[in-house]
């Protein structure tokens, strides 16, 4: 039986610089710094925008090691599943929670946190089906109650999932972190930039690896296959396979209420949470954005993370203006009359898209459900992709509003990868001009 998940929490990085990333968090993508633990081993800074939560952890200095990263915890309780009090400040603060620290070469999203209903079981399920755990159940106390968590490694590269149980814990975000006082729960009306949560997250993997990562996630988490595509081969996945794109996508989705019918204070009927897409390349096309990802990071990963906005127009304006950098199509792509009419006649002007590279595809499918929400039963969605945010070439953020589609363009996709390749020509001409080594920075 599958460890049914309750819900995505948050997400965390690991950085050499959290300096200079939570400086990017907050002044360009708009992200609240709410929750900080910062104690002798390591500084651990919460970020939010609505639903969606980044958690920032700065790599320690070098000859940390993976198990150092846990002091306290495994190595002085190698039997013992709980350990109280360990977010209390003090000599037996471990140096980092509710994650381990990694040994990755380079920066990297590398933790998905789940609300799970109960940590115990779900290790002895998870370990029973041959997970490897990185923390075993543990557990971390403040005035506010008692959080238990633990951490197993997935199948892909160097993602690991913590898995944490809150229903005994009465604070705002987790013991052992400093919550600002602000009121989160309020939204504001004229919010310029109004991301709500994770849309979804894209793991970039080596070739052949889909069926592997699906079935760990359907056998271990309940996770279920979404077609991105109506007429979409079961095995296959959703390929491009046109303009030098050579992908292959495979989408997979859970429920926030799982199947076993637990009700749950905060979702009362079942809804699909964050979908995960796995991209993996096909052979024999040249080069992509999945290679380039598993080339500078090193391994398979978390790619990119699609933030949910109700309105890219607002949120892409306000991201450039403070700096964010954005992948934008040739100007041809506005003025094709077919991508020119689909705009216009999606209620968008092509000007206004334009200005930060906004990509529109129309969804032809015919699905009744969802087609209540849109103008002439089109289905719709708009994305921008930012150049990667740390210095390798490798993670990116993507904005998406969604107007009835539930997919992911494939028209979209080609204009992306068209933009990233007359992005990386410029590079290489600037890098060979300027005999630097230097790759993508996100600039400024
Ligand atoms: O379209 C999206 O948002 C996706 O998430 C699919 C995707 C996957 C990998 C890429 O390199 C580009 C696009
Ligand atoms: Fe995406």
């Amino acid at each position: 039986m599958a460890v049914p998940l309750r819900r995505l929490h948050h997400v965390s990085l690991h950085v050499s610089n959290g300096q200079k990333l939570a400086y990017d968090l907050v002044s360009k993508y708009k992200f609240d710094l709410f929750a900080t633990r910062i104690t002798g081993g390591s500084r651990q800074v919460a970020f939010r925008k609505g639903a969606a939560v980044f958690v920032v952890n700065e790599k320690p200095g070098c000859g940390e090691e993976e198990a150092g990263g846990l002091d306290g915890v495994t190595p002085k309780h190698p039997t013992g599943l709980h350990r109280a009090n360990a977010g209390r400040q003090g000599d037996s603060s471990p140096s980092i929670l509710y994650d381990v620290h990694p040994r990755h070469p380079v920066d990297s999203v590398s933790n998905v946190c789940f609300e799970v209903e109960d940590v115990e079981r779900s290790f002895k399920v998870l370990r029973h089906l041959g997970c490897r755990f990185l923390v075993p159940p543990t557990t971390v106390e403040d005035k506010d109650g008692a959080v238990t968590y633990s951490v197993v490694k997935s199948i892909v590269g160097n993602v690991c999932h913590t898995l944490i149980d809150k229903t005994k814990y009465a604070g705002s975000f987790l013991p052992g972190f400093n919550v600002s006082e602000r009121d989160w729960s309020s939204e504001k009306e004229d919010e310029p930039c109004p991301v709500t949560h994770f849309d979804h997250l894209t793991y970039a993997c080596p070739r052949k690896s889909t069926h592997q990562v699906m079935q760990w996630y359907e056998k271990l988490f309940g996770f279920q296959r979404f077609f991105i595509e109506s007429n979409e081969d079961v095995d296959e996945g959703f390929v491009v396979n046109q303009d030098g794109v050579g992908l292959r996508l495979t989408a997979m989705q859970y429920w926030k209420c799982s199947e076993a019918g637990i009700s749950l204070p905060f979702a009362d009927k079942k809804e699909p949470d964050c979908k995960f897409v796995i991209a993996e390349s096909l052979p024999h096309q040249g080069r992509n954005q999945v290679d380039t990802f598993l080339e500078h990071h090193q391994a398979a990963g978390i790619q990119h993370i699609g933030l949910y906005t109700k309105n890219i127009v607002s949120t892409a304006n306000s991201m450039a203006e403070a700096g964010v950098q954005f992948f934008s199509p040739p100007p041809a792509y506005y003025t094709q009359v077919g991508k020119r009419q689909e705009i216009e006649e999606a209620g968008h002007d092509p000007q206004m898209l334009s200005q930060h590279g906004i990509l529109l595809d129309t969804d032809l499918q015919q699905d009744p459900s969802s087609q209540r929400e849109c103008s002439e039963n089109k289905r719709y969605l708009l994305q921008v992709f930012t150049k990667p945010i740390f210095a390798e070439d490798t993670f990116f953020l993507e904005l998406i509003q969604r107007r009835g589609a539930t997919g992911f363009g494939e028209g979209n996709i080609r204009a992306l990868w068209r933009s990233v390749q007359v992005y990386m020509e410029n590079e290489r001409r600037h890098s060979d001009g300027e005999g630097s080594a230097k790759t993508v920075q996100s600039a400024q």
